[in-house]
């Protein structure tokens, strides 16, 4: 599994976060993906989200981060792929939660709703919690239908 090539996606709304996290993740070693939107210009999450998505489902992407307004649409969106398991991350905590119990390989935010800061300390939380295993292994198995 490669975790050093982080995909990355969102509509107009998330644009100006992805582009931040995209220097940010550069700047700390990782490759990254760029699956669109390349521009401020209204748009639609699903023609990000999906390209994104189907890259998880072939196993060519193992871990990305995702935005839109609310964070809703490409969260939904995202979660339609097998494999795909996208954690609507809106604090640390709860992205901390999306890895340990969920085993999440997607970081879905709401780049409406949350500074740089706290995007860049949520990414940061998404990246390095570990899966725990266990009883949850039993329960992500049960995900896919
Ligand atoms: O779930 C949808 C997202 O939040 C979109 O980013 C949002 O709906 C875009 O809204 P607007 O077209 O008003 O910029």
């Amino acid at each position: 599994m490669n975790t050093k090539v982080i995909g990355i996606a969102s509509d107009h709304a998330g644009y100006e976060m992805k582009s931040m996290v995209k220097e940010y993740l550069k700047e700390k070693g990782f490759e990254v993906k760029d699956y669109g939107t390349h521009s401020s210009e209204s748009t639609d999450y699903a023609d990000y989200a999906h390209p994104l998505g189907d890259a998880i489902s072939r196993g060519e992407i193992t871990r990305a981060i995702a935005f839109c307004g609310s964070g809703n649409g490409i969260n939904i969106t995202l979660n339609r792929h097998a494999g795909v398991r996208s954690a609507y991350s809106w604090n640390p905590e709860i992205a901390r939660l999306g890895r340990a119990h969920n085993d999440a390989n997607v970081c879905a935010m709401p780049a409406r709703f949350l500074s740089p800061e706290q995007v860049k300390e949520i990414v940061d939380v998404f990246l390095t919690t570990k899966f725990e295993g266990g009883r949850h292994q039993r329960r992500i198995e049960k995900i896919d239908l």
